[in-house]
Parts: structure tokens; sequence; C-alpha cells
């Protein structure tokens, strides 16, 4: 057999193989911190000669919430997604005789969409927004027919892997419904990311699709409305919580604190349809949000008006 057939049938291999052998890991950069964990630039170099692919390496960092079964369960999760809006799960890699594991995922070289939309805001169009915001729909959907609550759905958890495609990352909180219930409820929360949180998650814990819904339409503004820092969720919230006494209802409304910043020089004329889809996913009451299909019609069809 000549070499380069070698070399074919063992790339073949490696490119199905889910174990990945920490001896040829070779790590370049970081990337990033997630729930539990930092994540790496490494080359996957079996041949040792830098043809091998980059992948995202995901090293647990145990804390007092994250545990190696948490771990587990996030690397079990991953690896049964199928979706093309979803963070491709490539294996795992043990090091220290299994006693210590590594999460390798598909590398996307474009980063995180709140540093994507912090680096291009001047030149990135509200179609694009929209095209990004149908594909986390999608991805969302897909997780909702397995009963997945994402539970941390933020720009920071987005993905870009290209100028036309984000994808749904850090499945670190995520949990599964049981199937006698349409919510999860959390006994231990950790650091929550309260700003992305609906009411019901903040004031009973409880987390379901609705409540991913409502995170979605935070995510929306982050797309939409994010010009600069004095803009973003986390900023205009913190900065009421400081001015006034805040009544802990109130935070809850965050379409009073968001008025639309028309920051791209092109604003879309559906722009205020695109509000109105927020006010939707921020319905105080959960049973009155849409489910993640009705917003990604709803989503097509502001899509369509906008190519006429
Ligand atoms: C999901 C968010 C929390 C955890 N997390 C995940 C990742 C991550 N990143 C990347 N690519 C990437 C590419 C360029 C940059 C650069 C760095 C220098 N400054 C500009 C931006 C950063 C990241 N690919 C990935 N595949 C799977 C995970 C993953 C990072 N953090």
């Amino acid at each position: 057999i000549t070499s380069d057939k070698n070399r074919k049938m063992l790339c073949t291999f490696i490119h199905e193989q889910t174990l990945f052998e920490e001896r040829h890991l070779r790590y370049i950069s970081p990337l990033g911190k997630g729930n539990f964990g930092s994540v790496e630039l490494c080359r996957y170099d079996p041949l040792g000669d830098n043809t091998g692919e980059l992948v995202a390496v995901k090293k647990l960092q145990p804390n007092k919430q994250s545990t190696v079964d948490d771990f587990q369960k996030e690397v079990n999760m991953l690896s049964i997604l199928h979706c093309d809006y979803i963070v491709k799960y490539r294996g795992v890699c043990y090091s220290m005789g299994r006693l210590s594991m590594s999460l390798v995922m598909e590398y996307l070289p474009y980063g995180s969409l709140i540093g994507y939309l912090e680096n291009n805001q001047h030149n990135i169009n509200t179609r694009r927004m929209l095209l990004f915001a149908s594909q986390i729909c999608k991805g969302m959907e897909y997780l909702q027919t397995l009963r997945y609550v994402h539970r941390d759905l933020a720009a920071r958890n987005i993905l870009v892997a290209s100028e036309s495609l984000v994808k749904i990352a850090d499945f670190g909180l995520t949990k599964i419904i049981p199937s006698d219930k349409e919510y999860y409820r959390v006994t231990q929360p950790g650091e929550s990311p309260i700003f992305w949180y609906a009411p019901e998650s903040i004031n009973e814990s409880r987390f379901s699709h609705k409540s991913d819904v409502w995170s979605f339409g935070i995510v929306l503004h982050e797309l939409f409305f994010y010009c600069d820092n004095k803009s973003n969720p986390k900023r205009v919230k913190k900065k009421l919580l400081i001015n006034i006494h805040v009544h802990v209802q109130c935070v809850f409304f965050p379409f009073k604190m968001f008025y639309p910043c028309f920051c791209f020089s092109c604003t879309c004329r559906r722009l205020d349809t695109v509000y109105s889809l927020m006010r939707q996913c921020w319905a105080y009451n959960f049973d009155e949000r849409p489910c993640f299909s009705s917003l990604g019609n709803q989503i097509e069809t502001i899509m369509q008006d906008e190519r006429e």
C-alpha cells in the first residue's frame, strides 16, 4: 500500500474516531471560558507534520458547581446532537490514565457571536442578523425535539462558523425535561446569568423551552440593538439596578429598558417587527410566549419582506 494510501486510511480512521490521543494533541492558544471549563485551540497532529486538523478542546475545571459527572453529561449530550446549527462533537481525549477527560469539538474560526458583533458592527446588516437569528431558532427547535433546555442561551454562547453561519455552543447548563413535566426545576442554582433569565427562572428556578424563548429575546436584542457597551443587556440592567431601587418585577420588563437604538446605518424597514418579536419573547407569563417554530416562521417572513 503506497504511503499516501496509508495516510488516507489513517486520516479516514482519525476522522471517524471519537478517541483523541493526548500525545498528538498540540496546544496552540486559549479560545475562551465556558460553563465549568476553559476551551483551547489545539491541532490534532498524529502524523507530526502539522497537517492535522484544528480542534477546540474543552478541559474540565472542577469547582464548587461543576463535577466530573456534570462534564460527562455535557460530553454525552453533545455527542448525540446532530444539527447544522449546533457545534459539532468530535470526540474525547483522556489524559493521566483516564483520570481526566477533555471534550474535543469542531473549531469555529470566527469565535463567539458577541465578539463578532463587537468587531464587525459596521459591516453587518440586518439581513445577516435575521439569518443568524433564524439559525439560532432552528438549533433551539432541534434541542426542543430532544426535550433539552439550554438554560444559558446568550450571544456569548453562540459561535460564528462563517460570515453566514452561527452555531449554538456550551451545553454546560443544559438539562433534559423529565417526560412527565413541561419544565426542569434546578435545585442548586449556580452563578446564574440572571440578565438572560426569565422571571420564573429567577423566582422559582423553573426552566422550560419557554424560558429559553425569553433568553432568545435577549439574544435578539444583542443581535439587533447591540451597538456598543452601553446598550448591551448586562450593562443596561446593571445601570438600572444601581441607579434606582428596582423592584425585582420591573427588572423583568427588558423592553422598558432596551429602547431600540438604530445603530445600523441601513435600518431595515422591519426593525419594528423584530422589536415585536422580542416583546413576544418577554411575555411575563411563559404560556403567552411563542414557541421556537413560531419565532422561526415569523423571522422567515420578515426576511422575505426584507428581500422585496
Ligand atoms: C461557547 C462559548 C464559551 C466557551 N467557548 C467555546 C469556544 C469555542 N471557540 C471556537 N472558536 C474561536 C475562534 C476564535 C476565537 C478568537 C480568540 C481571540 N480573540 C478573538 C476570538 C475564539 C474562539 N470554536 C469552538 N468550537 C467549540 C467551542 C469553541 C470558546 N469559548
